[in-house]
């Protein structure tokens, strides 16, 4: 079955050939996308839908959200507005909910969550493990995440368990555990902070996990400078997420990451993943969103979905804050949360071992992924902050909402 969508008054691709089209159609055929252009110019299709002169965006990609878990963590939250700062220590008060679930339980809350997120035009998404903390329960998690998300992440390394050796809770990390969760994960990633891992247990585990074949992802330079981001570099980790307290050194080294790089072939850099809710709900200094793109850092917006520091999977809040706070354009904004989450995730291009489609721009042969907003261009993002704006939602040609 193919599909016209006709009368789309903006259409801001992220394809930089196309770039942003107005009085435009697209054309669905399946779950690819097979024609893009002039509405005057469009081709006849099975069926046909009339945007109103709406706007057309890609589907968001959040590529970094933690899922799965349950409990509460509303008291914490309540401390911090009254003037506590956030530590790692609350990861264990979800890891306790999260072990005492059913996996009934678990599924049905991070389903939840996942549908939440579509509804508001998140059509890719990642998500990790992270709050079982010991074999049984992290292998539980990732399959978990498996059975729901797009890509899954093993971050059995975001917090030593009370009780554990450090030096022996990273060695599980790195060995029984890694060898529980592989067969349900693409992905590794670490809490490199003060209060989680050091740097140097973070490089064991970052090395473990290459070496068992999972990309690599780190949390980092969340709650002060630290080597987050020289570590993702030196292991060629696609993703560096938080990136808050940065060192011109750390700018430099993850622009540097991006030199041989022409967009196609080349070696691929480290993604600078910014958080903006988690910034606000942190009461952290917002990252340098500005000045990483100025310094020609490749950039992504996430959701990190969590309890702790990010209760939200919007993306358009996060959009709209990057915009309003962070002082991206509206343009710099929707790429960094879609084409740049899709290269965060590797995604961006080609179609992956799976058969899976590209994602993150409207390209013909990509994904066809859309999210059409009830508003005439995308700017009405952040002109508009806190309207619920999402029209319509398109996964792989399937229309979702
Ligand atoms: N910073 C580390 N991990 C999560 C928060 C985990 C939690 O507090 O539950 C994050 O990305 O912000
Ligand atoms: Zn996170």
């Amino acid at each position: 079955m193919s599909e016209l969508i006709t009368n789309i008054g903006e259409l801001m691709t992220q394809n930089l050939e196309v770039g942003t089209v107005h009085n435009a159609a697209v054309v669905l055929d399946g779950e690819r996308i097979a024609w893009i252009g002039d509405g005057a110019k469009a081709p006849a299709a099975d069926t046909v839908t009339d945007a109103g002169g709406r706007a057309l965006l890609p589907g968001w990609v959040d590529s970094h959200s933690h899922l799965i878990f349950a409990g509460d963590r509303t008291a914490e939250f309540e401390a911090r507005m009254a003037g506590e700062s956030y530590s790692a220590g609350g990861i264990a008060v979800s890891m306790n909910a999260t072990r005492a679930a059913s996996d009934y339980e678990l599924t049905r809350l991070a389903l939840g969550r996942a549908a939440e997120a579509l509804s508001q035009g998140t059509t890719y998404l990642e998500t990790k493990t992270g709050y079982g903390l010991d074999v049984e329960n992290e292998a539980r998690s990732a399959r978990i995440a498996a059975s729901m998300a797009d890509e899954v992440t093993y971050l059995g390394a975001h917090l030593v368990p009370a009780g554990s050796d450090p030096e022996d809770y990273t060695d599980l990390v790195c060995g029984q555990m890694l060898r529980a969760v592989r067969p349900y994960v693409k992905w590794a990633d670490v809490f490199c902070e003060t209060g989680a891992f050091t740097p140097a247990q973070s490089r064991r585990v970052l090395q473990a996990c290459a070496d068992a074949g999972l990309g690599l992802r780190v949390h980092g330079n969340q709650l002060g400078r630290g080597a987050g981001v020289a570590l993702a570099v030196e292991f060629g980790a696609a993703s560096v997420d938080h990136v808050n307290y940065l060192s011109d050194d750390d700018v430099a080294l993850l622009a540097g990451s991006w030199s041989a790089w022409d967009g196609g072939a080349g070696t691929r850099g480290t993604v600078a993943t910014v958080l903006p809710a988690c910034d606000l709900s942190t009461r952290q200094p917002l990252a340098p969103a500005r000045r990483l793109l100025d310094a020609g850092v490749q950039l992504a917006i996430a959701s990190n979905c969590n309890p702790g520091t990010s209760y939200t999977s919007s993306m358009a809040y996060c959009v709209t804050t990057a915009v309003l706070q962070m002082h991206l354009s509206v343009q710099e904004a929707v790429r960094a949360a879609t084409w740049g989450g899709a290269l965060a995730l590797g995604r961006e291009t080609g179609v992956d071992l799976d058969g899976r489609r590209a994602v993150g721009s409207i390209a013909v042969g990509h994904r066809a992924d859309l999210h059409m907003l009830n508003a005439p261009s995308a700017t009405h993002l952040a002109y508009r902050p806190g309207i619920p704006l999402t029209h319509a939602v398109w996964r792989a040609g399937l229309r979702e909402r």
